[in-house]
């Protein structure tokens, strides 16, 4: 009896303090966001849309371009899907878009991020409140310092021609077609690795043999996978598969290479302090600066420990290394699809290498691609390398008339707001010009319009970085090569990971330019 009583006790207050509280705040939440419930009659109560979620991602990201447009043409800027109890509200638009990406009270990234703890720990790409302010704080100045970053043309240069002599080969069969990205992939790991720590890690020349390599593309996918698959999200589970048992597996090789990189970095620069303490001149170290001597530095001031400084060396991998390649690949697909603008890009490139097509890219070079910059741009409007980013709304706000309600994810649809017809007409036109008048900048919401590195103060800390070197490889390549695209966008069955990927790899003709 006195069981029985107790058992009744446990569920009535499981009812009073989760369940009812619970309930009571989704039928608020269903009143609060039925004006951008946009699928009303397919959201089957405590289903919700989940049963829209195709297990195939190219439909689903198809859902959300459809809402997407469907939102715009409403005028409204913010649809909602329903993931069972739980409504996540897609902006995309960017009128109004400043009052939430702006906010200092709005910085707080949303609970998917947690799937990529478990490699970053809490970096910068996954930290919050505090701990992010002061790393971001902290690690700014390196990726604002000119020197440094023009430190890094040299290694740009170097993994840009590695790149350069692998087309090649590729361009002795250009009867037939070649999916890039692999090469690209390896060659932005090669530079992120050798920029961030200094080390040569041959993914382009020894790749298939290197297990960091390896682990790093795969374990890309297992998060990816993950994320697509809520019965994966409980650890408790997820372990215990052998998805799981691979995870842990990756990480340990992941984690034991970038730990062993900083020890040895450490020794080198700890030798090099003392060198450099020494009043002989002739002695002082020349070596280069890497990212990881400006964390050194840090720690020696007892501003980071050894840990911080692991967790951001494998945000800047992570970070720095699938978002260049699949901007690269993108960019080599587009110009296959519009060969007047790839002639074009390729006319820019002889003016200003003089037809030179084997010396190295300088940052002078690099201020003369006005034309250049703008086919970039337009690459990165038309497919985005980060389609979306999500936060969670940590006050209740106002977007154009909608109240979002405090604990609400938040994405903000990249992909979406730089297809807005109202700000980019034809938005599916590939035309470069856009960016070259002044018709796109003097649209009064321009500034948050083309977003492909965020904005506000959680922006893209590597944009820099990422934009010397983008030209670097991009120039090396276009002085030596012409790409022939036989896919159509609609063709590729884009999907949304942590990045824009296409589910049917590109395929590219790929030939020597003739001299
Ligand atoms: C074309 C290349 C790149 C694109 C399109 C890109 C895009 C982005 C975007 C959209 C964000 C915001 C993510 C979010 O809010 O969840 C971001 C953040 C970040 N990016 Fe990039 N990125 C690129 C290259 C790089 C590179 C090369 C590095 C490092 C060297 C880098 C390091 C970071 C870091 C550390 C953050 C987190 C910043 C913070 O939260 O304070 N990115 N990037």
């Amino acid at each position: 009896m006195i069981l029985l009583l107790i058992i009744i006790f446990g569920i009535l207050l499981i009812i009073v303090k989760y369940i009812l509280p619970t309930f009571i705040r989704y039928l608020q939440l269903k009143k609060d966001y039925q004006n951008i419930s946009f699928l009303p009659f397919s959201s089957i109560p405590f289903v919700g849309n989940l049963h829209l979620i195709d297990h195939r991602p190219y439909i689903f990201f198809q859902l959300m371009c459809r809402l997407s447009h469907e939102c715009q043409i409403k005028e409204k800027g913010i649809f909602c899907l329903w993931y069972s109890l739980s409504p996540v509200l897609y902006i995309c638009s960017a009128n109004g878009l400043e009052t939430f990406i702006n906010n200092s009270k709005q910085l707080i990234k949303s609970f998917d991020y947690i799937f990529l703890q478990p490699w970053l720990k809490t970096g910068l790409v996954t930290s919050n409140n505090d701990k992010w302010r002061t790393r971001r704080r902290l690690i700014t100045p390196s990726f604002h310092n000119t020197e440094l970053l023009h430190g890094y043309m040299h290694i740009f240069n170097e993994q840009s021609f590695i790149l350069a002599d692998r087309f090649n080969k590729y361009s002795e069969q250009s009867y037939k077609t070649h999916d890039l990205y692999p090469c690209i992939s390896a060659c932005t790991l090669d530079i992120i690795a050798e920029a961030a720590t200094g080390t040569h890690l041959k993914a382009q020349l020894d790749g298939e043999h290197n297990d960091f390599v390896q682990a790093t593309v795969r374990i890309g996918d297992i998060i990816n996978k993950r994320l697509r698959s809520p019965w994966l999200w409980p650890s408790c589970i997820f372990n215990r598969l052998p998805i799981g048992r691979e995870h842990t597996k990756l990480l340990n090789i992941l984690h034991s290479f970038s730990r062993k990189i900083i020890e040895e970095r450490l020794v080198t620069f700890n030798a090099k302090q003392m060198i450099n303490n020494d009043d002989d001149d002739d002695k002082k170290c020349t070596h280069r600066l890497v990212f990881l001597d400006c964390l050194l530095t840090q720690m020696q001031e007892k501003k980071l420990s050894f840990d911080d400084i692991h967790e951001e060396v494998d945000t800047f991998m992570f970070a720095g290394h699938d978002t260049t390649a699949a901007a690269i690949n993108f960019f080599c697909y587009l110009m296959g699809c519009y060969p007047d603008i790839q002639s074009k890009v390729h006319t820019e490139m002889d003016m200003i290498f003089e037809n030179d097509r084997n010396r190295p890219c300088t940052i002078e070079d690099i201020e003369q691609m006005t034309y250049l910059d703008c086919v970039i741009k337009e690459c990165m409007r038309i497919l985005p390398p980060v389609p979306f980013i999500s936060r969670e709304a940590q006050t209740d706000f106002i977007y154009r008339n909608q109240i979002v309600r405090k604990g609400t994810t938040v994405s903000i649809f990249i992909y979406g707001i730089h297809h807005d017809e109202s700000v980019f007409p034809n938005p599916k036109t590939f035309d470069p010009e856009r960016f070259l008048d002044n018709s796109f900048n003097q649209n009064q919401h321009s500034h948050y319009a083309f977003i492909p590195f965020s904005a506000g103060s959680r922006n893209c800390i590597g944009q820099r970085f990422a934009g010397l070197e983008e030209r670097v490889v991009l120039s090396t390549l276009f002085r030596q090569f012409i790409f022939r695209s036989t896919q159509t966008i609609d063709q590729l069955h884009l999907s949304m990971d942590v990045i824009l990927r296409p589910h049917v790899p590109i395929q590219m003709f790929i030939e020597r330019r003739s001299l």
